[in-house]
């Protein structure tokens, strides 16, 4: 079942090895809620969805200023060619923050985007394995959900990047269990360069918790195929 396309754009024969797509099954969204969401999870996740679309007059409704991203964990299912991993490696590997099986044990977010603003905002609940000071989140999965936010982010502004540089500031702590909102701006694109800046702040907007100067790198994707 599996079918092989060559990339044209790569200098070598870098294949990927896809799922043919009838059989493709449609990649799980994980970002819908769940019974672990609490109430400003909840409140946040419908506030930002009921911008999605608009109801019109007569009846209809139209796309909203904001679009709600799909969550997947992996799209490939083989890279060969270049790639040094294995085959067994490479077919389990997965997107980390979606693979914690318990509901609300670790990264439970969503993500909305706002092309016209060219901003994105992350709704991040931090569960209790997401430890790091007694109670509070760990500064490492506050930077992975800063890192996925402001990367998609930059992704759906210039397509495939990497982050080449995450400068970010810790100004307070955030309680483990809680809900923040992380909000994404785009500060602007020189060439393959993409700088976003991004706050982690507490629902109600009275606390900064983080500050972030992100750089992103457009690439192709030999890039990463071609690494071995
Ligand atoms: C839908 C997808 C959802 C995804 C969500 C999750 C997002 C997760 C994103 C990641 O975590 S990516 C993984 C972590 N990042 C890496 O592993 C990147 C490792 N580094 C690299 O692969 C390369 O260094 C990189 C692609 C970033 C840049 O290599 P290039 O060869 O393409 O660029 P080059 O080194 O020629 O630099 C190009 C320009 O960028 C500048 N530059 C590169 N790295 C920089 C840096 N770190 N700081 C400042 N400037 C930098 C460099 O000075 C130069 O500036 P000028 O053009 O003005 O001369």
């Amino acid at each position: 079942f599996t079918h092989s396309r060559s990339s044209p754009s790569c200098s070598s024969s870098v294949q990927l090895w896809t799922l043919p797509l009838p059989f493709l099954s449609k990649p799980r969204d994980f970002s819908v809620p769940n019974s672990s969401w609490g109430p400003e999870m909840m409140r946040l996740y419908e506030h930002y969805n009921s911008q999605c679309e608009v109801e019109m007059e007569g009846g209809g409704k139209r796309e909203g200023l904001w679009r709600k991203l799909p969550s997947y964990n992996r799209i490939l299912k083989y890279a060969t060619g270049g790639v040094y991993l294995s085959k067994i490696i490479q077919s389990k590997a997965r997107l980390f923050t979606r693979n914690i099986r318990e509901p609300g044990a670790a990264f439970e977010y969503v993500l909305f985007a706002n092309s016209e603003e060219q901003k994105c905002v992350g709704i991040f609940q931090a569960g209790h394995l997401l430890e790091g000071p007694p109670g509070h989140v760990h500064g490492g999965a506050i930077a992975t959900m800063i890192d996925t936010v402001t990367g998609t982010h930059a992704s759906m502004l210039s397509g495939p990047v990497m982050t080449a540089n995450l400068n970010i500031n810790y100004r307070s702590p955030i309680p483990l269990g809680s809900t923040v909102l992380l909000e994404s701006c785009l500060d602007k694109k020189e060439g393959r360069k993409i700088i976003i800046t991004c706050k982690v702040m507490s629902t109600d907007g009275s606390k900064v918790h983080t500050e972030t100067t992100a750089l992103f790198l457009s690439i192709n994707v030999c890039h990463l195929l071609e690494r071995a």
